[in-house]
Parts: structure tokens; sequence; C-alpha cells
């Protein structure tokens, strides 16, 4: 049993909890159904540190992968391959122009993606590169809170752009809460709805209490477990696991499925482990054997 620190039942009092009936439920089962019963493809540019984490976690949550950094073997796959997931996390030289010519792809050819952009405002190409998303946007943003504010503030997003008060950026971890982050969520998937290679959009907040916005609807998703900070990748793999859902949903419905597919399984990975170490390995193995019914029915609210 790890107990590095259990998540403290999170405030939901002024959150509606979703009925078990509600549609949105059902649509999350499916997506989750579908994943295990289709085994889609979504491929990865993503960082060099987390890699492995990313295509484990979606071969176990039901998809398979493919990682390439090279444009041209990301272009030729976009069509065909469910979604594609970019993730700035580490950076070479060549990154900007390649994925300058990758967005733009993805975006003249209707195909939808996931970005995470970890660690957004550390260094001058990370910075570069983000602000380039804005004309090539994703279909959905997976960002912790510190990244999602700093972002909001690139894209200029903000009434006054540029005055989000946060406290980013801070490496690869968050320094804000969630809860700061409701505004630059919204308006993000707002532009993404407008602007995204499909023109639908969403973006997933992750932290203590999860947040997935469509633009006009906040959900709030609490559970899951604070170990999840103990391992690199956790939020890397989200985003990839996010993708693989794409392949199959809307942006909102793929965004809630994987969320909750990961409370879940790292409610049940903190409960069969004694360490980082064995948590990862019963994390893998959760995201395995939990059911569309266990996701559909984790803990969603409206706000
Ligand atoms: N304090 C926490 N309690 C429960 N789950 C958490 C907590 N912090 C992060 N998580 C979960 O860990 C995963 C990664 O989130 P996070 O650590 O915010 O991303 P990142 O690694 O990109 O910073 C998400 O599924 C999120 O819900
Ligand atoms: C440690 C580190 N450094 C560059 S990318 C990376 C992994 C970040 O993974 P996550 O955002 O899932 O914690
Ligand atoms: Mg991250």
């Amino acid at each position: 049993m790890t107990t590095a620190s259990t998540t403290p039942n999170s405030d939901t009092s002024n959150l509606h909890e979703v009925a078990p009936d509600d549609p949105i439920r059902e649509r999350i089962r499916q997506a989750a159904q579908n994943v295990r019963e289709q085994t889609p493809l979504a491929q990865s540019f993503t960082n060099f540190v987390t890699i492995n984490l990313v295509a484990n976690a979606q071969l176990a949550a039901g998809g398979t992968a493919a990682m390439s950094f090279l444009p041209n073997d990301v272009t030729s796959l976009a069509s065909s391959c469910g979604a594609t997931y970019i993730n700035v996390g580490t950076l070479l030289p060549f990154y900007r122009d390649a994925l300058q010519e990758i967005s733009e792809h993805l975006s003249r050819h209707g195909c939808k993606w996931v970005l995470d952009p970890v660690a957004a405002g550390v260094g001058v190409a990370r910075t570069e590169i983000l602000k380039g998303f804005k004309d090539y946007p994703p279909t959905v943003i997976r960002a912790n809170a510190s990244e999602a504010l700093v972002l909001h503030d690139m894209w200029q997003l903000g009434d006054a752009a540029g005055t989000d008060e946060h406290n980013g950026p801070a490496g690869v971890e968050a320094a804000d809460s969630v809860d700061a982050a409701i505004t630059a969520a919204t308006d993000l998937a707002a532009y993404l709805a407008l602007h995204s290679p499909t023109h639908t959009g969403a973006v997933a907040v992750s932290g203590e209490v999860d947040l997935v916005t469509d633009g006009r609807l906040v959900y709030r998703l609490p559970g899951g477990s604070a170990m999840m900070t103990k391992i690199t990748g956790a939020g890397c793999s989200l985003g990839g696991v996010t993708a693989t859902y794409l392949a199959v949903a809307d942006p909102l419905v793929a965004s809630l499925a994987a969320s909750m597919l990961y409370n879940v399984s790292s409610g049940a990975a903190e409960r069969a482990s004694h360490g980082p170490g064995s948590f990862q390995t019963a994390f893998l193995d959760a995201l395995w054997n939990v059911t569309p019914e266990e996701i559909a029915s984790a803990p969603l609210y409206l706000a």
C-alpha cells in the first residue's frame, strides 16, 4: 500500500455530480469500449524522457503506438492514423522547423491532434514553437495548470493579454492550482473550437481535481492518486492516451474518458503498490484491467 500522500477528499460541495444515467457517461463508456475493440493508432512526436511510458500506456489502454521525430514520417501517417500527439518536453534544434511543418500539415489536412505544452515558457525555442502553434492549433490541449496559463498568455487570449496571474513557468511541474487556470482553459478551448483542424476542441488541465472543458461546459474530476506526481510521464502519457481516445471520440469525450481512466487506474495502483517503482507497474496493469463501465462511472462533476 503506497502511503506517500493519498488524495484528500477534494471539495466538490459547489459542483454538480453528473448523474449515472447522464448521456455523457454512455459516450465515455462507448469510447473506452471502442478503443478496446478497434485498437486505434495514435502516433507521437514526443519527448525522449517519457516516450516509452507514453507508448506503453497507449497499448495498455487498448490502442497502438508509433513514435517518430521525422516530419515526413508523421505527415505520411497523419491521415491514416486516428490522431497525432505532439509533446515539447525535450527539444532539439531541428524541432522548430519540423513542428512547424507538421502542425501546418495537420491543420491543412483536417487531422486531429493533441498538444502537451510541457514546460511552457521555458526557453526561447520552446516559446517560438508554442507561439507558432496558435496559427495551426491542435484539437486538444492536455497540460498542467501552469502550462495552460502560460500558453493562454502566449496566445494572447486574455482580455488584457499577458496579464494572467501565474507562477509559471516552473519546469515540467505545475506551480499553480487547477482553479487558477479555469478561465485560461475555457478561453483556449473556445479558441480551438474555432481554429482547430476539425473546428472542435477541448482542454484538459490536470492536477488534484482535474478540469476538462470544451469552452462552454466545465467538468471537474476529483480522485486518482498523488503518487502520479512521483513518476515521470504521468502527464505525458495522459496526453498520449487522450490521443488514443481522440481516434474514436470527439475532443470533449476523449479528454474526459482518458482523464477518468487515469483517475480510476491511479487509485487502484496506489492501493496495490508500495513506492514509485511498483506504483508505475501497478498503474500500467490497471490501465489494462479497468473496464469501460468503471471508467464511465468515475467521479465526474459539472462546475
Ligand atoms: N495531487 C494529485 N492527486 C491526484 N491525482 C493527481 C494529482 N496531481 C496530479 N494528478 C494526476 O496525475 C496525472 C498527471 O497530472 P500532472 O502531474 O498535473 O501532469 P504533469 O505531469 O504534466 O504536470 C493526471 O492524471 C492527474 O489527474
Ligand atoms: C522530466 C522531463 N523533462 C523534460 S520532459 C520531462 C517529462 C515530463 O513528464 P510529465 O509532464 O508527464 O511529468
Ligand atoms: Mg507534463
